[in-house]
């Protein structure tokens, strides 16, 4: 698994890269789009600029060609009905403008590039000659003269008029049907066009957003992932938070009550493994150190700091008290607020043999320690404390369930109450104790176990313990005694 950091890197890289692909697709797509646009633009110019007013002046040249054809229809017939040579030059002289008009419509037709008839440029020099020649004749003005021209007038000119005018005529004709057929095509070529720009505009979005979703997701996978392990992080340590703030007590910040449940079958598993592994082995005495102890510890008379100092007084005295407890037992010790100014200590591999140890350590702290409760001075205190071992019964240790243990070392500590408190006691089975014959799993049956010595109370031996040197160790002074039962109510 890539490391948060580098899966940034990677977001971001991919983040770029992805920018990079979209700018350049986005050019390519904006590039050929503008080259289309164009290419189409000057298409449809073309068209509009060049051949439809082209075509537009073709159709009207001969229209006009008509009117040309027909205005010399009747001037011939005027000519043969009154021949004078005033007459005919007036007509020969709208001719002459005719021809005029004929001419300007060749330039026309010419500028279009679409190359006339080679008979048409022939036709119209040849009549524009033969109209000189009648004006000439004309000019002389004697009647022959003005006969001779009115009949060159009449035949020759109008027929090579008439020339000029099929000529024409079959021009315009090629080249409307010309120009149709061009305006058609182009027409044609622009819609395959729009439809290739269609297609291009549509398939080359589609494969920008196409590209766009898979980068969107080739960057959106890691993003999400860094989002994911982050918000999984968050949760996991809100979880934890939760966790340790219900587990914990709020006053001395030691474990609660619900945490012990919790880890309590870890705990007891763990020993009776270890048990069982011991036993195997065959170890006649079973001198290990695999054993729970339950230690419970109460502070003497402490309703007495609450009345006497206020309840702030006593909150300071529970977390000195916690303090204590923590700074006497071992790291793998769990330290429990087991309830008011009650508390537990669940110490692993102890050997139960050599236990006490640790109990008249706490009980010594606790008295020697000067507890400042914010009043001018000190106050001293003392504190009782039970115990009992789990598995409870060395030789069968399922028996027993810790939650027994600690009714056990609950029902010691009001021992150690009832025998003058700032001391301890503690609990366990006779050596030839049978737990076959009666299941023990009431705490009501305990004063009747003692009482029949198959449970044996050990207790501390006060004046043993007396101006102690620091370097004795309390086993010396712990002798295992059975003593009279003495009931929690009886104190
Ligand atoms: N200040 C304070 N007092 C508490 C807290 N929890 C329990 N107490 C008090 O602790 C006192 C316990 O008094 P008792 O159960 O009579 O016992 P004791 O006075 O210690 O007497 P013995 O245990 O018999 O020595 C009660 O007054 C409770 O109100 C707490 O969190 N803070």
């Amino acid at each position: 698994m890539m490391s948060t950091s580098t899966d940034r890197f990677s977001v971001l890289a991919r983040l770029m890269i992805s920018f990079g692909a979209l700018a350049m697709l986005t050019g390519l797509i904006g590039g050929v789009g503008i080259w289309a646009f164009a290419r189409m633009t000057t298409t449809f110019q073309t068209v509009a600029t060049q051949d439809v007013p082209a075509l537009l002046k073709l159709e009207q040249a001969q229209s006009e060609m008509h009117q040309v054809i027909l205005a010399e229809r009747s001037l011939l017939f005027m000519q043969t009905a009154t021949p004078t040579a005033q007459e005919t030059l007036q007509k020969h002289a709208e001719h002459l403008a005719q021809l005029d008009v004929l001419w300007q419509q060749y330039m026309v037709l010419n500028k279009t590039k679409i190359a006339p008839p080679p008979t048409f440029e022939k036709a119209l020099t040849a009549w524009a000659n033969a109209s000189r020649d009648v004006i000439k004749i004309l000019s002389e003005d004697t009647p022959a003269a003005r006969r001779d021209a009115v009949d060159l007038s009449l035949s020759d000119a109008a027929e090579k008029y008439n020339q000029v005018l099929n000529a024409l005529r079959q021009m315009t004709q090629q080249q409307v049907l010309s120009l149709s057929e061009r305006v058609k095509q182009e027409h044609q070529m622009a819609d395959q066009m729009e439809k290739m720009i269609f297609i291009f505009v549509v398939g080359t979005f589609g494969l920008a957003g196409g590209l766009a979703i898979w980068l969107a997701r080739w960057v959106g996978g890691p993003l999400r992932q860094i989002m994911v392990a982050a918000r999984t992080q968050e949760l996991n340590n809100a979880n934890a938070l939760l966790f340790d703030q219900s587990n914990t007590d709020s006053l001395t910040q030691l474990k609660n009550r619900r945490f012990l449940e919790t880890t309590m079958q870890g705990m007891t598993t763990s020993t009776l493994k270890a048990h069982r592994a011991n036993q195997h082995k065959n170890n006649p005495d079973h001198q290990t150190n695999h054993d729970l102890a339950l230690i419970m510890i109460d502070v003497d008379h402490f309703k007495h700091v609450n009345d006497q100092f206020g309840h702030h007084a006593g909150d300071l005295v529970l977390q000195q008290i916690a303090k204590i407890l923590q700074k006497a037992a071992r790291d793998s010790d769990t330290v429990v607020r087991w309830g008011g100014e009650e508390f537990l200590i669940v110490a692993s591999n102890v050997n139960r043999h050599k236990f006490p140890i640790l109990v008249e350590r706490i009980r010594a702290d606790v008295e020697n320690h000067h507890f400042n409760i914010d009043t001018h001075q000190p106050i001293r205190l003392t504190c009782s404390v039970g115990f009992a071992f789990f598995p409870f019964i060395d030789q069968h240790p399922e028996v027993c369930s810790w939650e027994y243990a600690a009714s056990l070392a609950d029902y010691c500590l009001y021992l150690a109450k009832n025998n003058g408190r700032n001391t301890w006691a503690g609990i366990c089975p006779a050596s030839d104790f049978k737990p076959e014959e009666r299941p023990i799993n009431l705490v009501s049956d305990i004063p009747h176990l003692i009482e029949q010595q198959r449970l044996i109370v050990l207790l501390r031996q006060q004046s043993a313990f007396v101006s102690e040197p620091a370097n004795s160790t309390a086993h010396e002074h712990f002798a295992p005694q059975a003593i009279n039962a003495i009931s929690p109510s009886t104190s």
